[in-house]
């Protein structure tokens, strides 16, 4: 099938590439020009594990392109998915201007048949405000059908659930919509689920708000631990073997961050309030969320006595590993709260330092873990990148100045450190 996805981020790529890798013919658009010039010259923007190597492979197959023009996309095109971004506004309501202008442009650039098709995360009944926008800007006899596609893809592991996702959500209006949007998956094995677009853009927001809910839950029982002097790792661990349950998203630490789960929340919240309902739940998850932030910063201030003067190694940037996306990392509040505080920061990231140094003033960024322990007066794990997992703790008790390493993510062992020689303090355990 032809299709276009505009919005060459980081769900528009990968979508566009795995299209592509299921025989499709994609033309990715994007409304910036920097961004269009180097993946024509098949530079990956940011850092996905295998998506430069697709991407390439697919453009010198001929399936991928890539265009600055919406109009051209909607022309070559059967399909044309809307994946550009749909950030918080101040208020934390999604902005849908971007998807407002986008929506209207394709309407006017349409001839015939096309089906319009939301990727980006939206609140519930944009669908509608899609439908009656193209009606009003598009010429009177030009056919089409509007759909609902969630994603759900995690980054740093975007390529392996695009194609590999637990379930395809498609939200439909005509039998017509849904079999092009059966088409399009059939090279996917998963179970796919059709409902309405309402319900569809729903099941978007109350999975990630229940992502957010469980890792919150995690957290609250994590300080119940500590107090009680219980292993929170033990306690997910018995939780996680229940299948009501389940193991994943029960890491405690020092909160979620990235570009979905703190926006997605708080939209929610937002949506259900305009719709008559305080989600009072979802509140409390976010306050929670926030106070991770602080207890570790309060962690932190315990182990060093005063934090005035101190040099601190900070291990890992991104808000995850595997990604070089910093957008509500965790690190940064985390590191403003340090540095307020009278700290010096050496900071090092596998990938994100290129987008860290915009955002983090003041901080030194260090070329590995080693140069940033150097002369530090503790490490603190923010990141749990593998290569952060695997570093080598003798050489980093000879390069601190006292060995202390503060945890944020449950990384290592207690016993393991205490026994090295380390003061090591986690998260919702017993502290050695
Ligand atoms: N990042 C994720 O893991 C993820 C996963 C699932 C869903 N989502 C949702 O998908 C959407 C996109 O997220 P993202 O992380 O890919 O964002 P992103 O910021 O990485 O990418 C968005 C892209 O859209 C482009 N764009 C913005 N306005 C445009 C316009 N008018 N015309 C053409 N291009 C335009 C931007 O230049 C940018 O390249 C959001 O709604 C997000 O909530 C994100
Ligand atoms: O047990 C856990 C799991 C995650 N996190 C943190 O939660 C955040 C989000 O992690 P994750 O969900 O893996 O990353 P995202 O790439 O933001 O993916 C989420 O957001 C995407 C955008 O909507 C959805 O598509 C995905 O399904 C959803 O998992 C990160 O800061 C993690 O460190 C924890 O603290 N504890």
């Amino acid at each position: 099938m032809k299709i276009s996805i505009i919005g060459t981020g980081y769900v528009g790529l990968v979508t566009g590439a795995c299209f592509a890798e299921l025989g499709h013919d994609v033309i990715c658009i994007d409304n910036d020009a920097s961004k269009i010039q180097a993946l024509k010259k098949l530079q990956v923007p940011f850092y996905e594990p295998g998506l430069e190597e697709m991407v390439r492979r697919h453009v010198r197959k001929g399936r991928l392109s890539f265009s600055g023009q919406i109009a051209h996309g909607v022309r070559k095109s059967d399909v044309i998915f809307i994946a550009i971004g749909t950030p918080p506004k101040e208020n934390g309501e999604a902005d849908l201007t971007g998807i407002e202008n986008v929506v209207r442009t394709i309407a006017k650039s349409m001839r015939s048949y096309r089906l319009i098709v939301e990727k980006s995360t939206v609140p519930v009944d944009t669908g509608c405000r899609v439908r009656q926008t193209i009606e009003i800007c598009k010429a009177k006899h030009v056919p089409f059908d509007v759909a609902s596609n969630p994603e759900f893809l995690r980054e740093g592991q975007a390529i392996h659930d695009f194609l590999h996702p637990d379930r395809i959500v498609i939200g439909v209006e005509s039998a017509k919509a849904e079999k092009i949007l059966r088409q399009l998956y059939a090279g996917i094995r998963a179970p796919l689920i059709v409902t309405d677009i309402k319900s569809a853009e729903l099941i978007k927001h109350a999975s990630n708000s229940f992502l957010a809910l469980k890792i919150s839950y995690i957290n609250a029982v994590a300080r119940v631990c500590e107090a009680a002097g219980a292993d929170v790792e033990r306690v997910a661990e018995g939780m996680g073997m229940d299948g009501r349950i389940g193991r994943a998203f029960l890491d405690a630490g020092i909160g979620f961050g990235g570009f979905c789960l703190p926006k997605d929340l708080e939209a929610f919240v937002r949506i259900s309030q305009k719709l008559g309902y305080d989600f009072g739940l979802l509140k409390e998850a976010k306050r929670i969320n926030e106070s991770q932030k602080e207890l570790f910063v309060r962690k932190i201030e315990n182990s060093l006595w005063n934090i005035k003067d101190k040099t601190i190694a900070v291990a890992g940037l991104a808000f995850k590993p595997d990604t070089d996306d910093m957008r509500f990392a965790p690190s940064v509040d985390i590191i403003a709260m340090l540095q307020q505080l009278g700290a010096r920061i050496r900071a090092y990231d596998p990938q994100a330092t290129g987008k860290a140094r915009g955002l983090l003033k003041d901080a030194k960024f260090c070329r590995d873990i080693y140069e940033a322990a150097r002369g530090s007066d503790c490490l603190i794990i923010v990141t749990d990148w593998d290569e952060i997992k695997k570093m080598d703790l003798k050489r980093i008790k000879k390069l601190l100045k006292q060995p202390i390493i503060i945890d944020g993510r449950n990384v290592f062992e207690p016993s393991m450190l205490k026994a090295m020689g380390f003061s090591y303090v986690s998260i919702g355990r017993s502290q050695l």
